[in-house]
């Protein structure tokens, strides 16, 4: 085991610190993250052990922070999250405070989960173009040698392309390959998808997507060349990737999200369609500017109402009217949109707590599930049963016939593993493509409440304890009662508050009929907040 030691010390914990694996992994500013990041990879290793050997994913990357930030998170056989009962295993393993202490509990943890250390362990990763990338990639690799692990470096790759890679590899001897686990593999199954769905149908002209200066410029490059200009017209912006201080700074889904204008250096004609990616591609944002010169948002609520109807409707097309459709949204998903799938598209809505895992799990128990997050974050999850219900139905007409062609196209367009903003980005073109429709067709679906999201900075935010999938607080006691006083006074009122699992604050959110109230309420709600 000095092999183990020796590999440690050269990656020795900050004293004091305290990491948790939490929503997105761990994430914080990368000079801290040299030890957490060989930590990670002493975990990987594990895991890839106690599941027999199958492959595991380690990204690098912190999405859309800033870029002297970075992160990292493990990716599980199926391209899905860390599965949730080892997030602890991370923490405990990330916190060991000296070599000895982490070596005990390595071995603490191969004999309390039975991991059998005679498999080779197998894991793959890849990181986004942050400049501290490179040497937390040492890190991690110093660490996959120490636990001779078998392991491929996949270079710069957005985090829903290295999803697909693990899926790919650990099914490609299955009875379901994923598909091709090489990168031009991934663009080629979502290039074919895509041209399938777009045969007779007219192209809905260029749009514009900005890039978040990440990642997701060079891969959308790529994955626009595959398709091909014919049908799939697009012009990126912020795609400045040589220059890592530029990352996230004034551009990208997040700035679009919260500040609710355009990137300041886009100039784009009214009702042309924009979209913006965040740093490592997961995330999705449309956007326009209507014919009097207002910033028109279509977010994750928009995108998922989008994805449902169009589904809906190509199910019943195909003839396969018996398979369950539903939305998974989280608190923040707009009131509007809400009541738009529910009443006006028919199909059932659940909320679960914020951070993907939660949402993808929901969605996982109807035949179809569509799930966005607001921010853009999210992607449609077709069910074994689903899957195979489409594979066999045998059309009655010419029209089902090609709805059902359609459908399995779709399957193949969404990448299924986790919200992926270059396939959703495929998705919505594809959409309005058949619908015809520009995005202020689209925006016009429902309109959103005016909402505001605070951050309250507060002394300890572990105090904030929710429930009914974060919309009431527990703790501290008396602050939710004081809430429901405040929102029982605007009209459409609702607010919340919980602690972010990303950022040491606490959010708040409202929304209600008009823009000056929702203003008003998410102050007031704020306050209350933070006098605990
Ligand atoms: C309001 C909001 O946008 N919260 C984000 C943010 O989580 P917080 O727990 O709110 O900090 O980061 C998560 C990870 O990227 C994302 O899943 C989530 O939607
Ligand atoms: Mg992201």
């Amino acid at each position: 085991m000095s092999l183990f030691l020796e590999a440690s010390q050269r990656h020795p914990k900050p004293e004091n610190r305290k990491f948790s694996y939490g929503t997105a992994g761990f994430r914080m500013k990368a000079d801290l993250l040299d030890s957490v990041v060989f930590r990670v990879g002493l975990l990987a290793s594990l895991r890839s052990q106690k599941l027999q050997g199958k492959t595991i994913g380690v990204v690098i990357t912190a999405s859309h922070n800033v870029p002297e930030d970075n992160g990292v998170k493990l990716v599980d056989p199926m391209g899905e999250m860390l599965e949730a009962s080892w997030e602890v295993h991370a923490t405990s393993l990330a916190n060991a405070p000296s070599d000895e202490q982490l070596l005990v509990e390595y071995e603490n943890l191969i004999s309390t989960l039975g991991v059998n250390t005679e498999i080779t362990p197998k894991v793959v990763f890849a990181r986004d173009t942050r400049e501290s990338g490179p040497a937390l990639v040492a890190a991690l690799q110093d660490a996959l040698a120490a636990t001779k692990t078998d392991f491929v470096d996949h270079g710069l790759l957005t985090t829903p392309q290295l999803h697909y890679l693990v899926r790919c590899i650990n099914t490609i001897d299955s009875e379901q390959p994923y598909g091709e686990p090489t990168e031009q593999g991934y663009y080629n199954k979502l290039a074919s998808a895509y041209r399938k769905l777009m045969v007779g149908i007219p192209s809905n002209g260029e749009v514009t997507v900005d890039c978040a200066n990440g990642v997701g410029a060079p891969k959308l490059r790529l994955l626009a060349e595959t398709v091909g200009r014919d049908v799939f017209q697009c012009s990126i912006v912020n795609d400045s990737v040589d220059q890592p201080s530029k990352l996230n700074h004034q551009c990208g889904a997040d700035f679009v999200k919260t500040q609710q204008r355009l990137p300041p250096g886009s100039h784009v004609a009214s009702l042309a369609r924009c979209a913006s990616l965040d740093g490592d591609a997961d995330r999705l944002v449309y956007y326009f500017n209507d014919s009097d010169g207002t910033f028109r948002l279509l977010d994750g609520d928009k995108i998922a109402t989008l994805a449902a109807s169009f589904i809906g409707d190509l199910t019943k097309a195909a003839g396969l009217r018996s398979l369950n459709i539903g939305v998974v949204q989280t608190a923040y998903a707009n009131g509007s949109s809400t009541s738009y799938i529910t009443k006006t598209l028919a199909l059932p809505v659940v909320c679960t707590p914020t951070g993907v895992k939660h949402l993808h799990h929901a969605a996982l128990k109807f035949d179809i599930g569509v799930y966005f997050e607001a921010n853009g974050h999210g992607t449609v999850v077709f069910s074994n049963g689903a899957l195979q219900d489409i594979a066999e139905y045998v059309p009655e007409s010419p029209a089902q016939a090609a709805a059902l062609e359609n459908l399995k196209a779709l399957v193949d367009l969404i990448n299924q593993t986790v919200g992926d903003a270059l396939s959703d980005l495929l998705l919505v073109e594809v959409i309005l493509a058949h619908k015809r429709w520009g995005p202020k067709e689209w925006d016009g679906t429902y309109t959103d409440l005016p909402n505001r999201l605070v951050r309250v900075e507060v002394s300890d935010r572990t105090a904030f304890m929710t429930t009914d999938a974060e919309r009431r607080l527990m703790e501290p006691v008396g602050v939710q009662e004081k809430i429901d006083a405040l929102v029982g006074k605007y009209k459409q009122g609702r607010s919340f508050a919980r602690a972010s699992g990303t950022e040491d604050a606490v959010r708040v959110y409202s929304e209600a009929a008009e823009r000056g109230e929702a203003e008003e309420l998410a102050r007031l709600v704020a306050e209350i907040v933070a006098q605990y």
